[in-house]
């Protein structure tokens, strides 16, 4: 999700207006017949209860949101939530009526997952709730927390993600669900190890897919590397594995969220009253099949594939399902999750549905269409097979928003039991030669190409939902231009989006220049200089830095991967893979490589600073702070003077050299209240001759700031005009040389 603030829209007025008229829009009428008839047709809930999830579907969706963020600072954030926010939102009354403090999301782990169930009219109008608002606005902006449908937090928990595994999010912008992953993937960061898994976060949308990189940003993993392909072209890849040995590019797990109609997110997205038309989901429906058969092929034998959507539809959800157990051929097994997150309710996947026709009439199968063009609309696959019995489609977990007060949601889960694909076959130990291996991956992805039928593409004329991925704000905003229309790096040029994907271009690397990863050398004199300076542990793999080429002229930035990234950084194929960006940014050259500063050479970034910490073996670049005045001093002032600060840190800082250093901080108290258990928070300092300066954003800066003094910080003082600002800025880069872009 983008984050978007509780206030709405920046500087708007409550109510819509419509441009230049003064004008607000009408309001939407939450009521659509055929919406209704489908459904009931559909058969998705009995009776009576279907009144009642229509009527859920009218009202307005709670807010919800995860704390994210590494896992020490979602830990610290979730003690300032819990016991110091919650406790003091007790009972409290707006006009007569009492409501409930935001609650812990009783299905979700750890009490990451929080649901505010007072209206935000409420939310202004109390001063606790306002104060709370306050802070889930700011700590939203410096990404510390997530707005997140509860819903969509679903699919990852059902994931069993482990450390060591390989996952690939195949749809994965805005990156809600991406974070989610990584998250798993470092569940054992207090451990202070670099996890040796990977997350491969794509998305068809070049735009989008850099929404991948700023949502994830905050979690600085160097596991994660963000792609832009269609998902069911993925391509055909060959690493090394730990072992030094040649492996096909697989994952233990998969995560295919397709786009889709995204009727289930109506409480949220109100277009969608106006816009629904059942046609939507049978235009989707060739893309979902591609997507998900793809991430079957990507997924090892052992491993996982999530399949998941936000439609109630079931020709999104059980006919996509059924066909692509159709096409893997008992490689994949439906899994019975009934015993998994036993406090989320859930309803049964259907085990048969209707094809409805334009005029509304229903289809029992394509014979019932007479005329011959009709049916390119009709990808066979969309009618109940024959077999659905025997699929066990009850196993699917179909999420009405009645149930528990939240959006809709449809996810299934599979094991892959059995190999499918050639890279499964070599997995399996079956010794095949190399002309085979190279005909079973074409007939693969020939396979993923042919789902549907050739065809059908072009007869198709079925609309495409009116909302783009592009427009979309919301979340879960599902859909996307008609499948396979454009390649995913060719966004901006209208011919090309008008281009079929034909099989020549499929091959292609898409045309967009992103700057090439090169990973640096152990040896290198850079890193050996920056290992000395910051007193980095010798252990600290030193052949997995990372340069962006452009800027290698002058090896402005080292970025650092994982080891899981390097292995597919020297991958003979990469030419075939479209990286939009890797690697946690790490130092910063400071000057030019020419009048190279042998004293302070290079600056340590806020990135990088979680992963660097934990490996720096001396004092001889970090300081302990003691007084929490400083802390203050230092997030509402810009470059404060030396002399201003607690003469123990005076002292502290004589000792160091002018350049980069870490101030450690241990707080005992939020909102300037006491805490169970202190937070401990670093900081990146830039130590000048007679000032220091802190390397971080403002809004970390303000978010910091309110969450440990209740304040707001200089940074939200815009009466403290621009012109200081720019002064300021100018002051920094005097002593420092940093740009406030560079931060
Ligand atoms: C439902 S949204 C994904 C939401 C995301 N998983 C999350 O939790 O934040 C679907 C995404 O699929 C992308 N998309 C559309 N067609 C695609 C395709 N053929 N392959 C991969 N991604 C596609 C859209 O750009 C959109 O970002």
């Amino acid at each position: 999700m983008g984050r978007k603030s509780f206030r709405g829209r920046k500087g708007k007025p409550k109510a819509d207006t419509r441009p230049g008229t003064g004008k607000s829009y009408p309001e939407t009428v939450k009521d659509n017949k055929d919406f209704k008839d489908y459904y009931k047709l559909q058969n998705i809930l009995p009776e009576e209860e279907f009144e009642e999830f229509y009527r859920v579907l009218q009202t307005t969706l709670p807010t919800t949101f995860r704390i994210t963020g590494t896992r020490s600072n979602a830990l610290q954030l979730r003690e300032v939530v819990q016991n110091v926010l919650v406790p003091s939102m007790q009972s409290i009354e707006v006009d007569g009526q009492v409501y409930e403090p935001p609650m812990p999301i009783s299905w979700y782990p750890d009490n990451f997952g929080w649901q505010v169930n007072a209206p935000r009219s409420v939310l202004r109008r109390s001063q606790e709730f306002s104060k709370f608002q306050k802070f889930i606005v700011s700590e939203t902006e410096a990404g510390n927390i997530s707005r997140q449908e509860a819903v969509s937090m679903v699919p990852p928990l059902l994931m069993d993600i482990k450390p060591h595994m390989w996952v690939l999010d195949m749809c994965a912008a805005p990156g809600s669900k991406t974070a989610q992953i990584i998250e798993a993937v470092h569940a054992n960061d207090l451990l202070n190890e670099i996890p040796t898994g990977l997350v491969v976060a794509n998305d068809a949308d070049y735009k989008r897919s850099h929404m991948l990189v700023h949502q994830s940003k905050r979690l600085q993993s160097p596991c994660f590397m963000a792609t832009n392909h269609f998902g069911q072209q993925i391509p055909t890849m060959h690493v090394k594995d730990e072992n030094g040995k040649l492996v096909a590019w697989q994952f233990d797990r998969v995560l295919c969220d397709v786009p889709c109609s995204g009727d289930g997110t109506l409480r949220k997205n109100e277009m969608i009253w106006n816009d629904w038309s059942q046609g939507q989901a049978l235009g989707l429906h060739r893309t979902q099949v591609q997507i998900f058969l793809r991430g079957a092929q990507l997924t090892k034998v052992g491993g996982r594939v999530v399949y998941s959507t936000c439609s109630f539809n079931p020709i999104e959800n059980e006919a996509v399902v059924a066909e692509v157990l159709r096409l893997t051929n008992g490689a994949l097994e439906l899994k019975d999750m009934s015993h998994e997150l036993p406090e989320l309710k859930r309803k049964p996947g259907l085990t048969t549905w209707k094809v409805m026709n334009k005029d509304g009439s229903i289809l029992t199968s394509i014979e019932d269409i007479k005329e011959k063009r009709q049916r390119y609309k009709f990808p066979t696959s969309v009618f109940p097979p024959e077999n659905v019995e025997s699929m066990h489609l009850e196993r699917c977990l179909r999420i009405y928003p009645h149930q528990q007060n939240t959006g809709g949601f449809f996810v299934a889960v599979f094991d892959k039991v059995k190999p499918l694909t050639a890279a499964d076959r070599i997995h399996e130990g079956n010794q095949i030669d190399a002309h085979d291996i190279q005909e079973s991956e074409t007939n693969e992805e020939k396979l993923v190409e042919a789902v549907g039928g050739g065809e059908q593409e072009e007869e198709q004329d079925t609309t495409p939902p009116s909302t783009t991925a592009e427009s979309t704000t919301a979340e879960e905003g599902k859909v996307d231009e008609t499948p396979g229309s454009k390649r995913p790096a060719e966004e901006s040029s209208s011919k090309a989006e008008e281009a079929p994907v034909t099989k020549k271009q499929k091959q292609d690397v898409p045309k967009i220049e992103e700057a090439p990863f090169q990973l640096m050398t152990a040896d290198n004199p850079d890193v050996q200089k920056l290992t000395d300076y910051f007193g980095i542990e010798p252990s600290f793999p030193r052949d997995q830095y990372i340069l962006r080429c452009e800027e290698s002229a002058k090896n402005r930035t080292l970025y650092y991967c994982s080891k899981s990234v390097k292995s597919v950084l020297e991958s003979k194929d990469l030419e075939r893979l479209h990286i939009v960006n890797t690697g946690v940014r790490l130092f910063v050259r400071q000057g030019s490589l020419e009048d190279d500063k042998e004293d302070a050479p290079f600056r340590l970034t806020a990135d990088g600073l979680p992963l660097l910490e934990r490996v720096l073996v001396d004092d001889r670049r970090k300081l302990a702070i003691s007084e929490e005045q400083d802390l203050k001093t230092l997030l509402t002032e810009v470059m404060p003077l030396i002399d201003t600060l607690s003469l123990d840190t005076q002292e502290k800082l004589k000792k160091l050299d002018r350049g980069s250093c870490i101030f450690e901080f241990d707080v005992a108290k939020a909102f300037n209240k006491p805490l169970n258990k202190s937070l401990s928070i670093s900081l990146p300092i830039w130590k000048g001759r007679s000032s220091v300066n802190v390397l971080i954003n403002k809004h970390d800066k303000k978010s910091l700031c309110q969450r440990i003094f209740g304040v707001t910080g200089s940074s939200d003082n815009k009466q403290q005009s621009k012109t200081k600002d720019n002064d300021d800025q100018s002051k920094q880069q005097k002593e420092t040389g940093i740009t406030q872009a560079e931060k």
